[in-house]
């Protein structure tokens, strides 16, 4: 799966663009606040429906617009072409695949973009949230029944919470028999997945890191030496005390572990920025071994991120993987030496305008 032509309406600095991609390497290259992260910003528009800077899409829609517009074909390695295509205006988020409107499910579905940028190792060391997300994305890409499962048990959570809130005890045993559905297959799910991430991690760590002791370990939100329908109950007194339920997957965790210590707190911000990367790449490696849905790689702000010897091995890498790859950097010469690479395309922005070079 590839991004052919690309087309952008009204994201940020961005009021018009249409450039034609390539199924693999794209250099984007520009002057600070030319736009760069505007154009990755709108392929994570077009993939996720929401922003990768702020949670407030309206400020992404450009100052003198009404409305953001991102269209794309998309091709499957089969050769077929679909045409997808978000707008976005102060009221609605409208979808479209294929000339039929559909959901943000779907979209993701489409188009799984895997974005690394200068925040991105924030997964180590930030809230258990992000790790969270970071997990069921992948489960997601592999398995689209699991956004079922794990709808079904935080409507189930938000319901039990309100009235842990409000002390309405008769009705909680109604929802607690959903969190007991739904919960425990959640925590399969990323269980099984964790297994099978862990192998393409460890891999693509010892690459970055040279190392080879790295460990993922998961916590499942509750204590799992019990079943989740007696910690429930053991827990239902806390519960109505603090207003909110304290275990199950809401609560669950991932740890970083190198040659046995916590990576966050022992890894300098350069091996940790490696680690996360060796994260994130091996969820992509792992999606298209295991789906034919290949994944939209965005690398924002190179530079920033890696130094000129793992800038080479990154690019080495991401050029024998299967998978198309958007970079920035301010000039040509962030991005590293460019001889290894066999086939890239080179765009240019300046003051929003996007031309190929
Ligand atoms: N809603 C908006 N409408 C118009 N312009 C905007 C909007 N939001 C931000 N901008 C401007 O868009 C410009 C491009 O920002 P962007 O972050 O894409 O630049 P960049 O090329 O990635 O820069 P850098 O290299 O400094 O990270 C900035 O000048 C910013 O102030």
């Amino acid at each position: 799966m590839a991004l052919v032509k690309l087309d952008v309406f009204g994201v940020r600095n961005i009021q018009s663009a249409s450039i034609t991609l390539s199924p693999q390497i794209n250099l984007i290259t520009g002057a600070n606040a030319s736009g760069k992260s505007s154009l990755l910003e709108a392929i994570f528009i077009l993939g996720r429906a929401r922003s990768f800077r702020t949670t407030h899409i309206k400020q992404v829609i450009a100052f003198d617009q009404p409305q953001l517009i991102v269209s794309a074909q998309n091709r499957f390695n089969n050769g077929s072409i679909s045409h997808i295509g978000i707008q976005i205006d102060n009221k609605n988020c409208e979808i479209r695949i294929d000339q039929e409107s559909k959901h943000k499910a779907d979209l993701a579905y489409a188009l799984p973009i895997q974005l690394i940028h200068p925040k991105s190792y924030r997964l180590i060391d930030g809230a258990p949230q992000l790790r969270r997300e970071f997990l069921d994305w992948g489960i997601f890409n592999q398995s689209p029944r699991f956004l079922t499962d794990w709808r079904k048990f935080n409507k189930a959570l938000q319901q039990r919470n309100a009235l842990l809130k409000t002390r309405q005890t008769s009705q909680i045993p109604a929802w607690d028999k959903e969190l007991l559905e739904y919960g425990p297959l959640l925590n399969q799910s990323r269980i099984c997945y964790l297994e099978l991430l862990q192998a393409v991690f460890v891999e693509i760590a010892a690459y970055f890191l040279d190392e080879t002791d790295i460990q993922l370990r998961f916590n499942s939100g509750w204590d799992d030496s019990k079943d989740y329908s007696q910690i429930l109950q053991t827990e239902l007194d806390k519960d109505l005390r603090f207003g909110f339920t304290h275990s199950g997957p809401h609560r669950a965790d991932l740890q970083l572990l190198l040659n046995n210590k916590p990576a966050k707190d022992y890894l300098s911000r350069g091996q940790q920025k490696l680690l996360v990367l060796a994260l994130l790449l091996a969820q992509v490696k792992l999606l298209n071994l295991t789906t034919q849905n290949a994944c939209c790689i965005l690398i924002d702000d190179l530079s920033a991120e890696l130094d000129t010897l793992n800038r080479l091995k990154l690019l080495k890498y991401l050029s024998l993987l299967d998978c198309q790859v958007l970079l920035t950097a301010t000039e040509l010469n962030g991005f590293g030496d460019l001889s290894s690479l066999p086939q890239y395309k080179v765009f240019h922005v300046e003051h929003g305008r996007v031309s190929e070079l």
